[in-house]
């Protein structure tokens, strides 16, 4: 990318999501969260994935249904939260018809419990609505009342994997930013790589997150996949002090899209087709991922009652 575009797309997006265009009333219910967080730390036992991307369309709900499907298969204890709330289609996807959704849980119609619904291989999903006008245009408030809902949960799972909207909004840095990691999924397109670029520059300088874990979608072979992630790496080691994993590659697959339109998962319906393989690598890569980095005090996270990282991660 040109220096000079890249200094005025970096000074634009900095601009408008700096602290002093934040509204008051959604700054001060990021101080009232950190005062909210218990005295005592108890052991975690929740670990949370969240799966974006800045662009729409790389395929961020793919990877993030089959990534949780394939944990689930795989025996672990998964949810799945659809956090692209008014144009949700996690359930689309897995085939499930939700009655509630995140809407009734912000209205206070029931609780994040009610919403979990049961999908193949015990994976659970909070569906996030779609088609709801209020949740597409939810304010930084009710975000986090959605994340600290997650601290109410009576069995909290193992991995909690959030599929984030397209875009590099506040819904989609409080969301990436309140977890403790983020898979970012790009595609063999430009605009793909600025827009992960420019996500990953607001999650870095507005929230402190220093560790992104990318994978390449939609990729023809390896070696496409790791160019892709060799010139992200490139630009944001040139301009940020982050550090990327490269996790691999999902390839271009006719059967994830006749998944898809089964309303199925490819890992479930064609465990041995390429996009399969590449899903339960990367659900096999997670354990590999090391101790989640804390979230700082100030830091709205999910599950962040319990402070401490469990042994072993
Ligand atoms: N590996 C793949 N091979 C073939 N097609 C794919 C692959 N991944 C995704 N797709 C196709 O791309 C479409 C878009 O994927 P998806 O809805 O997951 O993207 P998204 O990033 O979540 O989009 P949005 O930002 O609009 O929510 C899917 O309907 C699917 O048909």
């Amino acid at each position: 990318m040109n220096k000079a575009v890249h200094m005025n797309q970096a000074a634009g997006l900095h601009n408008l999501f700096s602290a002093a265009h934040a509204p008051r009333e959604d700054m001060d219910i990021f101080h009232q969260a950190a005062s909210l967080r218990p005295l005592i730390p108890r052991t975690r036992t929740t670990r949370t994935i969240a799966v974006a991307g800045g662009k729409g369309g790389v395929g961020k709900t793919t990877v993030a249904v089959n990534l949780a499907m394939a944990m689930a298969m795989a025996g672990r204890d998964v949810m799945l939260l659809d956090a692209d709330m008014g144009v949700a289609n996690v359930d689309v996807q897995l085939g499930l018809n939700p009655l509630r959704h995140v809407g009734h849980l912000l209205e206070g119609l029931c609780t994040l419990q009610d919403l979990i619904m049961p999908a193949q291989h015990g994976l659970k999903v909070i569906p996030g609505g779609s088609g709801v006008r209020r949740l597409a245009k939810m304010g930084n408030g009710e975000h986090a009342a959605v994340i600290r809902a997650f601290d109410e949960l009576l069995q909290p799972p193992e991995f909690l994997v959030v599929d984030t909207a397209a875009g590099v909004a506040d819904n989609v840095a409080m969301f990436a930013a309140a977890s403790d990691d983020v898979l970012i999924v790009v595609c063999d397109e430009l605009a793909s790589l600025t827009d992960a670029y420019a996500l990953i520059k607001i999650l870095a300088h507005d929230f402190g997150v220093r560790r992104f874990h990318i994978v390449a979608n939609m990729v023809r072979q390896a070696g496409d996949a790791k160019k892709l992630y060799e010139k992200l790496a490139r630009v944001c080691g040139r301009f940020l002090d982050v550090a990327l994993d490269y996790m691999g590659m999902v390839p271009h697959d006719e059967w994830l899209r006749q998944a898809i339109r089964r309303q199925g998962t490819v890992v479930d319906l064609w465990p041995s087709s390429r996009s399969a393989m590449g899903f339960k690598q990367l659900a096999g890569a997670v354990d590999t991922w090391g101790k989640p980095v804390c979230p700082d005090l100030g830091r709205i996270a999910f599950f962040s009652g319990q402070s401490l990282p469990a042994a072993g991660w």
